[in-house]
């Protein structure tokens, strides 16, 4: 039986620095030369890590028994971002009873009622576009996903605390953005706090003013005592384990700068991609124009989330550059076989999201946006899986698909949007995530009015 796949054979240190130098590139020439299974060795990181695309062995795991995996632990890279009481970084029954504190308020009924405000809120930041003015599209939707995640899920109400979080989140993302600056995430030795002007000394500057304003939020809260208040931060306030322990001021802390982070820049990406790909290609705006004028004038958000051209274009901005390359690491707890593999404890799986959705026999043409694919057929779980699978799936994914079917139907039905620039705009790193090259600007070249038009069906909804 073969035990590890084959895999690129540069020496570790120099995998790693391709990995975060140029990922896609790292996964498509590996993919390449080994197929859906590789092994990528990246030194003490990972000193083996097997990259699957195959959605054969990707529904094994999503549909194994939960306990035979940690990925808390591979996810100790995150510590420094996000602490080591985040939700990231637990296992076993800790990791199950914080899920089971943070699902319910991202579901059901709970989403519908932040469908006006995400509305308002996606009007008020394009509200700032001029006419005939470049904007950068990454500030205007970082500035509406922060906003969607501080207030809808935080509660966290306009003023001073709130602008200056928001303001000090987005400058501490932006830091990420070359290869260079990513690079202090993933190597300790590049983590030296050398006074305020060195990356990493500003990078933690801003890291600790917001622990500051966070704690200082979540000393108002536990002072507030408002049992009125339904949202995530007061949720977890009152939260008692089963030795009636309620969260210490670290966990909550450690549990807010997760949320923020994942729920935001995540979004923050895909919207950015949502719009460049659909004016890059003008019979997608047609075509999605059309769809939206057929709810008429001011419609209910819940009939534009579930309109089926709305949701295909979120879904193939979604497969074509996922935010995240690949899910959190799932570390053996106990050998597995997986197709010809069989694969000792402590081997780490990376089902990998990006080569998956770039598979030719899934995705015909795979580096062409085309809606209608997802239109025409119905993806499992296995090929198309975005925000990962099983015990670890995305907790926020049903507000970030709210999110981004809202603001997309906002910004394209009340406004005219040109690219400044024909070249296709390319992905790069961004700290964890994959996102469009920064600099990355669009203008309005005027105002719509939304037309009625009889109901006409694009096409059926998935
Ligand atoms: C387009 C937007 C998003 C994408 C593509 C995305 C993707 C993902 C992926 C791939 C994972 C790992 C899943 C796995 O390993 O199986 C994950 C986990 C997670 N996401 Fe998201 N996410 C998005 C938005 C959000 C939002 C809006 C929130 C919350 C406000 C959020 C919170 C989380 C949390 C807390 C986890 C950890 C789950 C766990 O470890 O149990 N994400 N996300």
């Amino acid at each position: 039986m073969i035990k590890l796949p084959d895999g690129p054979k540069t020496p570790p240190w120099l995998q790693l620095l391709q990995w975060i130098a140029d990922p896609l590139g790292y996964m498509e020439t590996s993919f390449q030369r080994y197929g859906d299974f590789f092994t990528a060795r990246w030194g003490n990181l990972y000193p083996k890590a097997v990259f699957i695309s195959n959605p054969q062995a990707i529904q094994e795991i999503f549909t194994a028994d939960p306990k035979l995996f940690d990925s808390g632990r591979g996810n100790g890279l995150g510590k420094v971002v996000v602490g080591e009481h985040s939700i990231l970084l637990l296992d076993g029954s800790s990791h199950q009873r914080r899920r089971r504190l943070l699902t319910p308020p991202f579901h059901g009924e709970r989403m519908q009622a932040y469908g006006d405000l995400i509305c308002t809120l996606a009007k008020q930041v394009s509200s700032q576009w001029t006419i005939g003015k470049p904007f950068s599209v990454r500030k205007s939707m970082q500035e509406i996903s922060l906003r969607v995640i501080l207030q809808a899920v935080f509660g966290l109400n306009e003023g001073p605390r709130y602008e200056e979080l928001r303001q000090l989140l987005a400058e501490m993302m932006d830091m990420t953005v070359s290869p260079l600056r990513a690079s202090m995430l993933f190597f300790k030795f590049l983590q030296k706090d050398l006074g305020a002007w060195s990356p990493w000394g500003s990078f933690r500057r801003r890291q600790q003013q917001i622990d500051r304003l966070l704690y200082a939020e979540i000393q108002d809260r536990r002072r507030q005592n408002d049992l009125e208040r339904s949202d995530i931060l007061s949720l977890m306030i009152s939260a008692r384990d089963e030795q009636d322990q309620q969260m210490t001021d670290e966990e909550l802390h450690d549990e807010l700068i997760t949320l923020l982070l994942a729920g935001h820049e995540t979004t923050a990406s895909s919207l950015c991609w949502a719009l460049y790909w659909i004016h890059y290609q003008p019979q997608v705006r047609d075509k999605l124009l059309q769809e939206l004028n057929s709810l008429g004038a001011d419609p209910d958000p819940t009939d534009i989330v579930r309109l089926p051209y709305l949701t295909a274009v979120c879904q193939e901005t979604l497969r074509i550059y996922p935010p995240l390359f690949l899910t959190w690491p799932r570390i053996l707890k106990a050998p597995l076989k997986l197709g010809d593999y069989h694969f000792d404890t402590d081997t780490v799986l990376l089902p990998c999201i990006y080569l998956t959705h770039q598979r030719e026999d899934l995705y015909p043409e795979p580096k062409q946006f085309k809606p209608e694919r997802f239109l025409k057929r119905q993806y499992s779980p296995f090929e198309f899986f975005v925000f990962g699978g099983s015990n670890r799936r995305c907790v926020g994914a049903a507000l970030a698909m709210f999110e981004m079917k809202l603001v997309v139907a906002t910004i394209v039905s009340n406004y005219q949007l040109a690219l400044t620039d024909s070249q296709p705009v390319k992905p790069q790193r961004r700290g964890f995530f994959l996102a469009p090259a920064a600099g990355f600007k669009m203008m309005i070249t005027g105002r719509r009015v939304r037309q009625e038009q009889p109901s006409q069906p694009v096409g059926s909804s998935i």
